[in-house]
């Protein structure tokens, strides 16, 4: 814990019966459960509007999130500028050193690093920690964009830059703006959000030559035969849509479909 941490901000004075952690920029609030109260739940939470003393206190504290978002964001913008070429990877939280997936993503982020990108992560374990391990070990950028979570949570340690952030859509940012490529590997409901988050800033326009692979073809197929037999037999996607999409099998594919898309 470091002497330098900051002072808790309003937003951040612990109810009666917490106590505050802090883990790099994110402070996390302990309640009498034991359980954190992350930044996000608190703007998110439903407050009755009936409840006019509850309301006016939600107004004033939601009036000062907005600059500590605001602060987020700069943070962010701050700590990356220098990005040059970089992939984000995406993956399971849960794999284990050892692990088939596991060394997946090792593989991923040294293949990624000997190509000259740099690899950015969500900075936790599993497939995050094997990617950058990869890339710090190939001695390439390695970074990581951690997450306050409702428990105890690490950056890993093969981090040539890691931040922490309060909120998923500050955090969601970051991935997307400085790289130019997303790689997923398997991964479970946060892996697809991250993935259904890219696929539509690419179908809408709003990021443009952003190649999406997906390693893994066993893992893969399934999502994509649903998405051509369910969503785009039912019209809810066009063909091309599901040309967003590549699905390899090896890191070295993922790698090449990369460079092949020129974003480089
Ligand atoms: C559940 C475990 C750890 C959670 N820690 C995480 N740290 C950072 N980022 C995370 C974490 N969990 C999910 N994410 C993000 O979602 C993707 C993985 O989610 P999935 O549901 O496991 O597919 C990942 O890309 C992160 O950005 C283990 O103890």
């Amino acid at each position: 814990m470091s002497d330098l941490r900051p002072e808790p901000l309003e937003d951040d004075v612990p109810v009666d019966g917490t106590q505050v952690r802090y883990a790099g920029a994110a402070q996390l609030r302990v309640g009498e459960d034991q359980q954190y109260v992350t930044s996000d739940e608190n703007l998110l939470e439903w407050v009755d509007p009936r409840d006019s003393a509850l309301l006016l206190e939600r107004t004033v504290r939601d009036s000062w999130r907005v600059l500590r978002i605001q602060s987020e964001f700069v943070a962010g913008f701050d700590a990356l500028e220098k990005v040059t070429e970089a992939v984000t990877v995406f993956g399971t939280a849960r794999s284990v050193p050892g692990s088939a997936e596991y060394e997946l993503g090792v593989e991923v982020g040294r293949r990624l690093s000997e190509a000259g990108f740099a690899v950015i992560t969500g900075g936790g374990p599993g497939a995050m920690e094997a990617a950058n391990k990869g890339a710090f070990l190939a001695g390439g950028e390695s970074i990581g964009l951690n997450i306050e979570l409702p428990f105890e949570q690490h950056m890993n340690p093969y981090l040539t830059l890691g931040m922490n952030f309060r909120y998923f859509f500050v955090r969601k940012t970051m991935f997307v703006k400085y790289a130019q490529a997303f790689v997923c590997v398997p991964g479970g409901i946060g892996t697809l959000d991250e993935l259904f988050e890219a696929l539509t800033l690419v179908q809408t326009g709003k990021v443009k030559r952003f190649p999406i692979v997906l390693i893994g073809r066993d893992f893969w197929s399934p999502l994509v035969d649903w998405m051509r037999g369910t969503l785009l037999a039912g019209e809810k996607i066009s063909p091309e849509d599901l040309e967003l999409i590549t699905v390899v099998d090896t890191p070295q594919e993922a790698v090449d479909v990369v460079i092949a898309s020129g974003i480089r």
